[in-house]
C-alpha cells in the first residue's frame, strides 16, 4: 500500500498566505506601493548571469535553516555574509526571506542590498501580488516565482507585474510538466530545481536533463543540492553556467575560498 506523502510545499504555501494576510493588516498594499522608490538603484540579475561561455556564475544564498535540513547555521549576520560572498566572486546573492521554515526576513534582504554591490534575489514563496510590491519596496533586484506553487494565471500575472515594476524574475521548475506550463510566459531565466519541493528528493542530474529542453535564449540556472566542485563541473559539461547554491556555502568554514574553488578561480 502506498502511503500518502506529506506535501511540504502545500503546507508552506498555506502558512505563507496566512502570514501575508497579517502583513496586509499591518500595512495595506497602497502603503507598500508608496514605499517603492522608482529612482532606486537597479542591479540587473539577468546581466550578472549572462557572462561569457567559460564563466561559472555562482548565486550564493543566505539560508539559515530549511525544512529538509533543519538549522544550517546558528547565527548569521546577513550583511557580513553578503560581503564574504562578494569577495569570493559570487555574481549575485539570493536571500531567503520566508520567516517560519527558513528563519529569513525582508530585513536580511535590505541589509544585504546595502552591504554589497551585487544584484539581490528575493527567495521566497511568492503567492500574492502583495509580495511582489513588497520585494520592490525592499529594494530586491529579482524575485523567484515557483511554478509548483502557482496556477498558470498567477504565474503569468506575477511574472508580468514583476517585470513592469523593474524586477528580474527567476522562474523555477522541477519537471517537464512545469516546463510546458511556462512556455506562454517564455521567461529569460529558468531555474531548474534539483530538489523536489514536495518530497525533498534531490538529484543533480535533474537540471542537466531539463536544461537541454530549454530554448536557446533561455538561461538555465541549476538550483539545489550542489555541494562539490565535481557537481558544478558535471553540469558545466552539459552547458549549464549558472548555479544557485545555499547549504554547502553556508556550511563551509571558508566560503571565500569555497566559492572561488567552485568557480575554478585562484
Ligand atoms: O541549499 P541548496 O541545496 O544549495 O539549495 C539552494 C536553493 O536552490 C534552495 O534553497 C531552493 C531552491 N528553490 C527554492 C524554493 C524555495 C526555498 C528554497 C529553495
Amino acid at each position: 500500500m502506498k502511503t500518502e506523502q506529506r506535501n511540504i510545499l502545500a503546507e508552506i504555501v498555506e502558512r505563507r498566505l496566512e502570514l501575508v494576510a497579517q502583513d496586509i493588516q499591518n500595512k495595506p498594499i497602497e502603503a507598500v506601493k508608496a514605499e517603492i522608490d522608482s529612482e532606486r538603484p537597479k542591479r540587473r540579475f539577468f546581466t550578472a548571469l549572462k557572462q561569457d561561455f567559460d564563466a561559472i556564475n555562482i548565486i550564493a544564498e543566505i539560508k539559515r535553516r530549511s525544512p529538509s535540513k533543519g538549522i544550517i547555521k546558528e547565527s548569521v549576520d546577513a550583511a557580513e555574509t553578503a560581503k564574504i560572498y562578494e569577495e569570493g566572486g559570487a555574481c549575485a546573492i539570493s536571500v531567503l526571506t520566508e520567516p517560519d521554515y527558513f528563519n529569513g526576513s525582508l530585513e536580511d534582504l535590505r541589509s544585504v542590498k546595502k552591504a554589497s554591490t551585487l544584484p539581490v534575489l528575493r527567495k521566497d514563496f511568492i503567492v500574492t501580488e502583495y509580495q511582489i510590491y513588497e520585494s520592490a519596496a525592499a529594494n530586491a533586484d529579482a524575485v523567484l516565482l515557483i511554478a509548483g506553487c502557482l496556477e498558470d494565471r498567477q504565474l503569468s500575472e506575477y511574472y508580468h507585474l514583476a517585470r513592469e515594476i523593474g524586477l528580474d524574475v527567476l522562474v523555477e521548475i522541477h519537471d517537464e510538466t512545469e516546463l510546458s506550463r511556462i512556455s506562454d510566459i517564455d521567461p529569460r531565466i529558468v531555474g531548474i530545481n534539483n530538489r523536489n519541493l514536495k518530497t525533498f528528493e534531490t538529484s543533480v542530474s535533474n537540471a542537466i536533463s531539463l536544461a537541454s529542453k530549454l530554448e536557446r535564449y533561455q538561461l538555465p540556472v541549476a538550483l539545489s543540492g550542489i555541494n562539490t566542485i565535481a557537481d558544478v563541473q558535471l553540469s558545466k559539461n552539459y552547458g549549464i553556467s549558472n548555479f544557485l547554491i545555499g547549504e554547502s556555502i553556508m556550511r563551509s568554514t571558508s566560503p571565500v575560498e569555497f566559492i572561488r574553488d567552485l568557480r575554478g578561480k585562484q
